[in-house]
C-alpha cells in the first residue's frame, strides 16, 4: 500500500487525503491544532472547514510530525504558499530522504517570487525528479462530494508523474500527468490574481460579458509570463490553465473570488480580510507575480491592477479605468 502524508488539515490537505484514501493509499492527515485532529479521527469529519463532509473511517490524523512522515513515499504540502518555507524548514529533520515531495499548493513566494516547487528544492535540496505538483479546477467542497472532477499531477520525470496520478486516481477524480511543472504552478497561482478581480466585478454588480472579458485576458496574460518563464503554451488551455481559471472565477466557493466580491460590495481591504477565515492566495501572490512580469518584460495589466488594489491603496473606480483606457490593439493570445 502507498503510504502518503498530507500536510496541512486545512480544505484541501483534507480533501485532497480523503481522495488519496479513496484511492487505496495508506494516508496520514498532519494537522497543526489538536481539536481539528481529534475531529478527524473520531468523528470522521473535518467541521471547522469542510461541514458536512463525512471523511474515510480509514484516514488518520496527527499532530505528531514524526508519525505523519515516517516511512512516506509521497509528502503533499497543503499549508498557506507564505508559510512553505518555514514549515519545510520544521519539517525537513522528519521527511524520508526519498520520498516524493507533492504542492497541492496555488501561489508565488513574496519576496523572493518563488514558486512552490522552487521553495521545495531551495529549503529541502531536492532534485526535480522527487518534486511534483497536483493542480486543477478543485473546489475541496465538490471535491469531497465526489462530484467528477480531474486534476494534473507533473512532474519534470515522467515515471514519477505516473506513480504520483496512480496515487490519486479515484472513480470520481480523474488524473492527468504533466512534465510542464512551471506552467502547472504559474496557471494555478496565477488564475488566483484574476479570481480576485472577477470577484470584484461581480460585487460592483457587472455579468457575465465582464466576467468572460477578465478571463480570457487573463489566461492571455497568464499564458504570456507562463511561456517567458519556460512554460509549454498547451498547458494553459488545459485543466491547470483554462480549466482552474474558470473554475475559481465562477464559483461562489472560491475564496479568492469571494474576498474580490466583498471588495467590490463596498467593504474595507480590512474588512474583507477580517471576514475572510481560509486561504486566499491571491491577495498576497498578486505582488510577486507581477514583479516576476515586470522582470521577464512581460505586461500583465489585470495582475497589475489587482496588486494595486490589494497593496497600494488604489480605489477599484481608478482600477477600472486604468484597465478600460489601455491604448487600442489588435487581439492576441499569449506571447
Ligand atoms: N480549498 C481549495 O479548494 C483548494 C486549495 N488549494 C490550495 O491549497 C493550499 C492550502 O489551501 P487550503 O487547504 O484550501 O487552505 P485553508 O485556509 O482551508 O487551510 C489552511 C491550512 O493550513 C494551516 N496553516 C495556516 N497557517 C499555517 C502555518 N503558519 N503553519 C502551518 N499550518 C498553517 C491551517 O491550520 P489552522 O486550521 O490551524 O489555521 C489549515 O490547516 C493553498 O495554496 C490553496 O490555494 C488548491 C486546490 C483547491
Ligand atoms: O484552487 C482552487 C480551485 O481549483 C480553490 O480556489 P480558492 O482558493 O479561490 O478557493
Amino acid at each position: 500500500m502507498t503510504r502518503v502524508a498530507v500536510m496541512g488539515a486545512g480544505s484541501w490537505g483534507t480533501v485532497f487525503a480523503k481522495v488519496l484514501v479513496d484511492a487505496g493509499c495508506e494516508v496520514v492527515l498532519w494537522g497543526r491544532r489538536a481539536e481539528v485532529v481529534r475531529d478527524v479521527n473520531e468523528r470522521h469529519a473535518n467541521g471547522e472547514y469542510l461541514p458536512e463532509v463525512a471523511l474515510p473511517e480509514g484516514l488518520r490524523a496527527t499532530t505528531d510530525l514524526a508519525e505523519a512522515l515516517e516511512g512516506a513515499e509521497f509528502v503533499c504540502l497543503a499549508v498557506p504558499a507564505q508559510t512553505l518555507r518555514e514549515n519545510l524548514a520544521a519539517w525537513a529533520p522528519h521527511i524520508p530522504s526519498d520520498a516524493v515531495l507533492v504542492s497541492l499548493m496555488k501561489g508565488i513566494e513574496s519576496g523572493t517570487t518563488l514558486r512552490m516547487s522552487e521553495v521545495i528544492a531551495e529549503v529541502l535540496g531536492a532534485g526535480p525528479e522527487r518534486i511534483g505538483v497536483v493542480c486543477g479546477p478543485n473546489l475541496a467542497m465538490e471535491i469531497a462530494r465526489g462530484e467528477p472532477g480531474a486534476a494534473v499531477a507533473a512532474c519534470s520525470d515522467e515515471e514519477t508523474a505516473q506513480r504520483l496520478q496512480a496515487a490519486c486516481m479515484t472513480p470520481y477524480f480523474r488524473v492527468y500527468t504533466s512534465t510542464d511543472v512551471v506552467g502547472c504552478e504559474l496557471a494555478g497561482a496565477v488564475k488566483n490574481v484574476i479570481a480576485l478581480c472577477v470577484g470584484i466585478a461581480t460585487g460592483l454588480g457587472f455579468g457575465d460579458s465582464t466576467k468572460a472579458l477578465l478571463m480570457t485576458r487573463g489566461l492571455a496574460e497568464i499564458t504570456r509570463l507562463g511561456v517567458a518563464l519556460g512554460a509549454l503554451e498547451p498547458t494553459f488551455a488545459g485543466l491547470a490553465g483554462l480549466g482552474d481559471l474558470v473554475a475559481t472565477c465562477s464559483s461562489p466557493y472560491s475564496r479568492n473570488r469571494t474576498f474580490g466580491e466583498n471588495l467590490g460590495r463596498g467593504m474595507t481591504l480590512e474588512e474583507v480580510i477580517a471576514v475572510t477565515k481560509q486561504t486566499a492566495e491571491g491577495v498576497k501572490s498578486s505582488r510577486p507575480v507581477l514583479t516576476l512580469a515586470q522582470k521577464h518584460f512581460v505586461e500583465m495589466p489585470i495582475t497589475e491592477v489587482v496588486a494595486a488594489v490589494m497593496h497600494d491603496g488604489v480605489p477599484i473606480e481608478e482600477a477600472t479605468l486604468k484597465l478600460m483606457s489601455r491604448s487600442p490593439k489588435p487581439e492576441r493570445y499569449g506571447v
